[in-house]
C-alpha cells in the first residue's frame, strides 16, 4: 500500500527517503513502504500491522479512502472495525511458494479475512497476488492460486462478476500503476490485462442513505491540540452537520459538532459511507467511548442486551450448544455473550424453518438464535450485561450485523432481526 500511494504520488521522494533511512536504521529495511501505514513504535519494530491506518488516494474516477487492516490472527479485532467501515475489500496474498497454502489452509487468515469482511456487507474484492517475484514470475504460480480462491469466494458469497484478480510485485512497484514493456518485465511476458490502479478505479460505488436516521459508531476517540475532543468513524446512514446537537448512546450525553473533517479537508456536512472525523464540543468525555453512537436526539439507535439474530454458522469443530459463551463483534464493540436459545434451523437458501428448538447448531447450519449480552469479566458478581446499540438489520444494514467468535476463532456471522417478527409471521399464517 506504501508503494502504491507513492505511485500515485501521495508519498514525497523526501518521506521516501525518510521511510528507507529510519527502517534500515532498525534492521527493517525491507518494511520501508509498510512503514507509511504503519506509524507506531511496536508496529514498525515488529514488522507487522496491530491498528487500521487511514489513508486516501486518488484514481482518475474515484476517491478512495483506504483502511489498511491487519492480517496477523491476534489483530483481529482490529481488523474487524476496519472491515465494519468498508465497502470494497483488496485482498493481498502472498504468492510464495509456502505462503499462499499457510494463509489459505483451513483456520488460515485468508479464509478467515475474506468470510469476515462478506459477512460485514462487502460484496466487492480485489485480490492482488503479490510476490511474483519470488516465484520468477510464472504465470502458472498465478493461476494455480486464482484458481483455489475462486470457488472460495463463491461460497462464501462473492458474485463472480464482482471478483477480479491482479498479478502484482508490490515492493517492485509492477503493475501497480503501470507496466514496463516485455523487454524489462517478465509479467508482461503473459499478461496485459488491468493494473491494480485500473481495478481500482473501476470499483462500484455503492448506493448511499441519505434519507436513514443519522447513525455514527465512534472506531476512535481522542484529542488534538487546537482541534479538541475527536471523534473518528463512518457515518452509516444519514448525514451530519456541522452546528447540529447529537446525542451519544448508551447514556444520555448529548455534544455538538465544531467541526467535521475528511483527509484534511474541513466539510460542512457528510453523509452516509463517509470516513470523517467529528470534532466535538459541549460534551462530557466520560460519556464517549469506542463503540457508542452519535444520532440526532428525535431519532435514537435503540441499545438492547438481549436479542435474536439470524446467523450462518463457519467451518468450527465444536457445535453451538444453547448456553454456549461467545463474544459478540459489532462494529468496534466487543462484548461478551452467550446464546441463550437456539430457535430454530433454517434453510440457508430460502429461510424457511427445518427444525425448531435444535439442540445444537452444526458448521455450515443457518440459525435463529437468541442472544445474551453478559456482563464484563471486570464487573462484580451482581453486575447486569451494558446494553449496546445495535437495530435491525431490516432497520439498517450497517448498524444490524454482528459477528460471533469464540476462542480466538470466528465461528459465526449473522443479523439481529427484528423483535417478534417470526411471531408476527406465525400469527398470519
Ligand atoms: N519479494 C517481495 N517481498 C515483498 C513484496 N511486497 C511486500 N514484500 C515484503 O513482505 C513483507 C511484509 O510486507 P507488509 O507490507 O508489512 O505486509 P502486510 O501484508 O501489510 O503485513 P501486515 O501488515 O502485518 O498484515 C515486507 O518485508 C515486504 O518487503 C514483493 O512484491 N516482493
Amino acid at each position: 500500500m506504501g508503494r502504491l500511494l507513492y505511485e500515485l504520488g501521495r508519498i514525497d521522494e523526501k518521506k521516501r527517503i525518510a521511510n528507507e533511512r529510519g527502517s534500515s536504521k532498525i534492521g527493517k529495511s525491507s518494511f520501508s513502504w509498510a512503514w507509511e501505514l504503519d506509524a507506531s513504535t511496536e508496529e514498525r519494530e515488529r514488522g507487522i500491522t496491530m491498528d487500521i491506518a487511514l489513508q486516501s488516494l486518488s484514481t482518475p474516477h474515484r476517491e478512495i479512502t483506504i483502511l489498511d487492516a491487519p492480517g496477523h490472527k491476534d489483530f483481529i479485532p482490529n481488523m474487524i472495525s476496519g472491515a465494519s467501515q468498508a465497502d470494497s475489500a483488496l485482498l493481498v496474498v502472498d504468492a510464495a511458494t509456502g505462503e499462499f497454502e499457510a494463509g489459505f489452509q483451513r483456520g488460515g487468515q485468508t479464509r478467515e479475512h475474506l468470510l469476515l469482511v462478506r459477512s460485514l456487507g462487502v460484496s466487492q474484492v480485489i485480490v492482488a497476488v503479490n510476490k511474483l517475484d519470488q516465484v520468477q514470475w510464472e504465470q502458472t504460480r498465478y493461476e494455480q492460486i486464482c484458481n483455489a480462491l475462486r470457488p472460495f469466494l463463491v461460497q462464501s458469497g462473492f458474485h463472480p462478476s464482482k471478483t477480479k484478480f491482479v498479478p502484482v510485485g508490490a515492493v517492485a512497484g509492477i503493475n501497480l500503476t503501470t507496466r514496463q514493456d516485455s523487454e524489462v518485465e517478465p509479467l508482461s511476458k503473459w499478461y496485459s490485462g488491468p493494473t491494480l490502479t485500473d481495478l481500482l478505479d473501476a470499483l462500484e460505488p455503492p448506493s448511499r442513505n441519505i434519507t436513514a436516521p443519522l447513525r455514527f459508531p465512534i472506531s476512535n476517540v481522542f484529542r488534538e491540540q487546537g482541534a479538541g475532543l475527536g471523534v473518528a468513524g463512518r457515518v452509516c446512514g444519514g448525514v451530519v452537520q456541522v452546528g447540529e446537537r447529537l446525542r451519544i448512546l448508551p447514556g444520555d450525553g448529548t455534544a455538538v459538532v465544531k467541526s467535521i473533517m475528511n483527509d484534511d479537508k474541513s466539510l460542512p456536512w457528510a453523509i452516509d459511507g463517509a470516513n470523517i472525523i467529528i470534532y466535538l464540543t459541549s460534551v462530557d468525555p466520560a460519556h464517549l467511548a469506542i463503540g457508542s453512537v452519535l444520532c440526532r436526539p428525535s431519532d435514537i439507535i435503540p441499545l438492547s442486551s438481549l436479542f435474536t439474530a439470524r446467523i450462518i454458522i463457519f467451518d468450527i469443530d465444536i457445535p453451538i450448544t444453547v448456553g454456549a459463551s461467545v463474544e459478540l463483534y459489532h462494529h468496534s464493540h466487543d462484548v461478551p455473550a452467550s446464546i441463550s436459545k437456539l430457535l430454530a434451523t433454517l434453510d440457508r437458501a430460502t429461510g424457511a424453518i427445518i427444525k425448531k428448538n435444535p439442540r445444537v447448531s452444526a458448521k455450515g447450519a443457518s440459525a435463529e438464535v437468541q442472544i445474551s449480552l453478559r456482563p464484563s469479566g471486570t464487573s462484580g458478581p451482581s453486575a447486569k450485561a451494558q446494553p449496546i446499540p445495535i437495530e435491525p438489520f431490516s432497520a439498517n444494514k450497517d448498524m444490524g450485523r454482528i459477528l460471533i467468535r469464540r476462542g480466538g476463532e470466528t465461528i459465526g456471522a449473522g443479523e439481529r432481526l427484528a423483535g417478534g417478527m417470526r411471531l408476527l409471521f406465525m400469527l398470519i399464517l
